[in-house]
């Protein structure tokens, strides 16, 4: 196959015969492997990310960090055990060019940082990262004493005129359209010589987990954050100055990535293990099991994992996906299998994701024979008697996963360009036909 073709290559979704009954391995999160690169390569001394997710958006948030100048070494951890990265933070520096892909994560945590390097740091990426939001982080940024060339939308591509150090302080910022503009500016703020408080003034803040999942990452290694949930002002955060710690840290699996393989059980009436669930996770896909229990699973999390089962029934829902909107495709894809309909709410920003997500899937699961129409902030979805076809991916990993999800009950489904997935799941392929036994 010539290298351009991979992006109109056809993969046939396979077609489930019966009930799955698999042990599925998922490789770690990319918020949690992204934001543990960043905080490595901004502590004082080496620190090590155990089972880090290899991916198209961490491999290039590791490249971008070692173009500032931080080393980023294969290994083994200190132990002996485990595939490992060995991170050594250095005095970071341009010139360099940072290639952010279509990575949310890299487009929005990375200018923070280039403004603690000694020199320019140029920022481009896919087309698709021009069109998705950063206004917020390049105007917080500025406001807190930084110089940014950008190409006066707001927007990528732009050079971040590093000078060594940031002032910091206080900043307001409107992050309705992303919740990774206040985790990028408090990622980077124990650097800033005044730390940072960032006051979000929009009507609604998405993906609230994630936000907390930057706290504790900032608090394990030592940062001093003052937060709305440890009794702070709603909307406002407070990260102290000061040097962060290595660390010695394992990646959790990733559990929005356990999402297909979850649903996968509740198509089929089968049964999924996802080894290592964590106990306690700020990670959104933790609301799977709530969400996929009453859309008919039912679930157990053991010291081994999470075990959950399908009952052959698959219910629809009506559901706020506000705080887990990386969620909102699978949770579609089920709906459009369901008994009854479903109404997915709180998700206008998906408008502005790897992709238009709700016009996406609207588009695709109707030319499948479905009924989804799109509401102000979110989707309706009647399940229909659905029919084979092509799923078009718009180069979105989710939209793949939703496809596949289909596949599973809807023979003759084919996935435009299934190696999208790379983005944060470059197995997807053979974890998907492994688990399905083929
Ligand atoms: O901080 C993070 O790791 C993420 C935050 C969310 O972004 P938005 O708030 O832009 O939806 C989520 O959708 C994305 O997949 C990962
Ligand atoms: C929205 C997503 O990614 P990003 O980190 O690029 O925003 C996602 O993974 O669903």
């Amino acid at each position: 196959m010539a290298p351009n073709d991979v992006h109109t290559a056809l993969w046939p979704a396979p077609h489930a015969s019966g009930a799955v009954d698999a042990t599925v391995h998922v490789p770690g999160s990319k918020s949690v492997t992204n934001r543990a690169l960043v905080l490595a390569a901004l502590a004082s001394e080496p620190g090590w990310l155990r089972r880090p997710l290899r991916s198209r958006d961490t491999l290039l948030m590791a490249g971008a960090l070692r173009t500032m100048g931080v080393g980023i070494e294969e290994g083994v951890g200190p132990d002996g055990t485990g595939e490992t990265w060995r991170v050594l933070p250095a005095g970071l520096f341009g010139p360099a060019t940072v290639d952010v892909g279509n990575a949310g994560t890299v487009m929005r945590f990375l200018p923070p940082v280039a403004t603690l390097a000694d020199g320019p740091i140029r920022f481009d990426g896919d087309p698709r990262s021009y069109e998705r939001p950063l206004t917020g982080v390049i105007e917080a940024l500025r406001v807190l004493g930084a110089r940014i060339d950008d190409d006066a939308r707001g927007a990528l591509p732009l050079t971040v005129h590093g000078s060594g150090a940031l002032d910091g302080g206080l900043v307001e910022i409107d992050a309705s359209s992303s919740s990774q503009f206040v985790s990028a500016l408090l990622l980077s703020a124990p650097r800033f010589n005044q730390g940072v408080e960032v006051r979000h003034t929009g009507s609604t803040l998405p993906s609230m987990p994630h936000i907390r999942m930057t706290v504790d990452m900032l608090r394990a290694v030592g940062a001093q954050v003052d937060s709305p949930e440890s009794g702070g002002e709603p909307n406002v955060w407070r990260v102290t100055p000061g040097a962060l710690l290595g660390r010695d840290l394992t990646i959790e699996p990733d559990l929005s990535n356990a999402q297909p393989f979850l649903a996968a059980a509740l198509v089929t009436g089968g049964k999924v293990v996802v080894p290592d669930w964590p106990a306690r996770t700020t990670q959104p896909g933790d609301r799977l099991r709530e969400i996929f229990t009453e859309m008919g699973g039912s679930c157990e999390l053991t010291e081994y994992g999470l075990e959950f089962t399908g009952s052959g029934a698959i219910h629809g829902i009506d559901v706020d996906l506000s705080e887990v909107g990386e969620l909102t495709p699978g949770i579609a894809a089920v709906a459009a299998l369901a008994d009854s309909p479903s109404t997915l709410r709180g998700v206008a920003h998906l408008r502005l994701h790897e992709t238009d997500r709700l016009a996406a899937l609207t588009k695709e699961i109707n030319e499948l024979g479905g009924d989804v129409t799109e509401s102000a902030d979110g989707l309706h979805i009647r399940p229909r008697p659905l029919h084979g076809g092509t799923f078009h991916t718009y180069e979105d990993h989710r939209m793949a996963t939703a496809g596949a999800i289909i596949g599973l009950a809807v023979k003759g489904v084919r996935i435009e360009n299934v190696a999208t997935t790379a983005k944060t799941l470059p197995d997807f392929p053979d974890l998907w036909t492994g688990m399905l036994g083929a």
